[in-house]
């Protein structure tokens, strides 16, 4: 997969250099380019942004450098066409679902505005060109679409073939299909057996893997129903019997 950022501070997205989008890129399994945005201003200032029509609050990310920037990456009669991520306060949420879909593109190019966004007619003049997806991360206002990048890119990296471990596995994810399917992990535990005088549940010392399994669904519908009972209404109630919800 190839992976293309625009952005006005491109040192935000350094993260994307170490642990397992770092991993990734170093095996091969993810090509990661960075873009300054202000390269394609050229104005003695370099500037990428200006008062908004109509009025309002902050500023509005001009369309020039833009349509510039996204044209250098991809340019319209160039190999291929990426599909265009543009994080925003209004988008669609941003789920495991949508990481699975996009985890499945050869080729993401992800647009984080600043100040108060992209002029509109950056994104309806893209989508004549390619698939364009406004995606927020989350109910919160954020300065800026850099963290939502970080974010994004790391949740379809750990998706990619090859990329985690044998050890590690998203079969077992929160939102992934199967008996754990939209319930939240349960606790974790590792040596010592005890600790502060805190003993790790008996039952993961057992050895009985179904009791062990048994366990861990039961403390995941316990923490689910505490923190995120949202999701126990997706679940059939062939899932959860009553005693399950009660508990
Ligand atoms: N993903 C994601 C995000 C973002 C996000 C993503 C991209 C950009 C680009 C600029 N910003 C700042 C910004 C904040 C608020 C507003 C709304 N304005 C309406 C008029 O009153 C002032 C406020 C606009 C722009 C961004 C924020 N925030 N939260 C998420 N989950």
């Amino acid at each position: 997969m190839r992976i293309d950022v625009v952005s006005i501070f491109p040192e935000y997205l350094a993260p994307l250099d170490v642990s397992l989008v770092g991993k990734a890129r170093a095996k091969g399994l993810l090509d990661v380019r960075l873009h300054q945005l202000r390269d394609q201003a050229h104005d003695v200032h370099r500037t990428v942004d200006d008062t908004p029509y109509g009025g309002g609050p902050g500023m509005v990310m001009k369309p020039e450098p833009w349509a510039a920037a996204l044209e250098a990456v991809a340019p319209p009669d160039g190999e291929g066409v990426p599909r265009l991520i543009v994080p925003t306060p209004s988008g669609r949420p941003f789920t495991q679902e949508l990481a699975v879909e996009l985890a499945s593109e050869p080729w993401l190019l992800f647009a984080p505005a600043r100040y108060e966004g992209i002029d509109r007619r950056v994104i309806e003049d893209a989508a004549t060109r390619m698939r364009v997806d406004e995606v927020s991360i989350g109910d919160y206002v954020l300065a800026g679409g850099e963290v939502a990048v970080l974010v994004m890119v790391e949740a379809v990296a750990r998706l990619l073939p090859g990329v985690l471990g044998n050890a590690e596995s998203v079969r077992d994810d929160s939102f992934a299909p199967g008996a754990m399917a939209n319930l939240l992990e349960g606790p974790v535990y590792t040596k010592p057996a005890e600790w502060r005088g805190r003993e790790v549940p008996p039952v993961l010392l057992s050895g009985n893997h179904g009791a062990i399994a048994r366990w861990r669904r039961d403390q995941a519908l316990r923490r689910t129903a505490e923190n995120r009972p949202d999701l126990l209404e997706r679940l059939t109630s062939g899932d959860v019997d009553k005693h399950d919800r009660a508990a």
